[in-house]
């Protein structure tokens, strides 16, 4: 059982497309907004203003033929426009991106503390988190050294990513981050799944089982 190999249209009502759901924390002003920007419309945004409570964007992608909804969750940065969202933003996350300003000492240092909120909020240890310097562009102002960052990302499991979201080269990088963790997730889902229709009279909607060998494609 499962679905039959290559598209068939008719199954199509039956097939949801299924939803991750993402967050992008850290400091006000490191370029959350931007990096979910670039991600979801391509582009840098010429202007942008202090997110207030959260921003939504979403891009839908495809995964060895599974076409997945990410949505983005464009958290604020500044205190007095997230604190009435924050339990919002951790509710069914699937997902966290933490980002600091490669160009900014103390947006490193606070991430400490928006690793504490994360994990005050009951986050799952299987919901899968990264690192991301932004601003790497700027060359000639880096503060925070690659080692260093890589070495807190060690020591907190998670990947490191540097990258820019206004250089248009670095796009596939930004791309990267968010394809990495839709891949990863749908690699743990598919596993899940896979459990599942072992046991007898469960329902057999969601996923067939070939996709638990997905981790293998994950870009990352
Ligand atoms: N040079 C450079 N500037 C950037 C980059 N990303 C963002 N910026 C600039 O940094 C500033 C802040 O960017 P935002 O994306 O609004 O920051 P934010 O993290 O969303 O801030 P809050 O919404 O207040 O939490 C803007 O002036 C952006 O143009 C980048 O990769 N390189
Ligand atoms: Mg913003």
């Amino acid at each position: 059982i499962g679905r039959p190999p290559g598209p068939d249209s008719s199954l199509e009502p039956y097939v949801q497309t299924r939803i991750f759901k993402i967050i992008v924390i850290g400091d006000s002003n490191v370029g959350k907004t931007c990096l979910t920007f670039r991600f979801c419309g391509g582009t840098f945004p010429d202007k942008t203003e202090a997110t207030i409570g959260v921003d939504f964007r979403e891009k839908t992608v495809e995964i060895e033929g599974e076409r997945i909804k990410v949505q983005v969750w464009d958290t604020a940065g500044q205190e007095r426009f997230r604190k009435s969202m924050v339990e919002h933003y951790y509710r069914n996350v699937h997902a966290v991106v933490f980002v600091y300003d490669v160009t900014k000492m103390t947006s490193f240092t606070n991430l400490k503390t928006w690793i504490e909120e994360c994990n005050g909020h009951a986050v799952p240890p299987l919901v899968p988190r990264v690192l991301v310097g932004n601003k790497c562009d700027l060359k000639d102002l880096i503060q925070v050294p690659s080692s260093m960052a890589l070495k807190f990302a060690d020591a907190h499991n998670m990947l490191l990513f540097e990258t820019s979201a206004k250089d248009p080269k670095e796009s596939q990088n930004v791309d990267a981050i968010f394809m990495c963790l839709a891949c990863r997730l749908k690699a743990q889902r598919s596993l899940l799944c896979r459990d599942l229709e072992g046991r007898p009279g469960q329902p057999r909607r969601l996923e067939p089982t070939h996709d638990a060998n997905g981790k293998n494609s994950c870009p990352c």
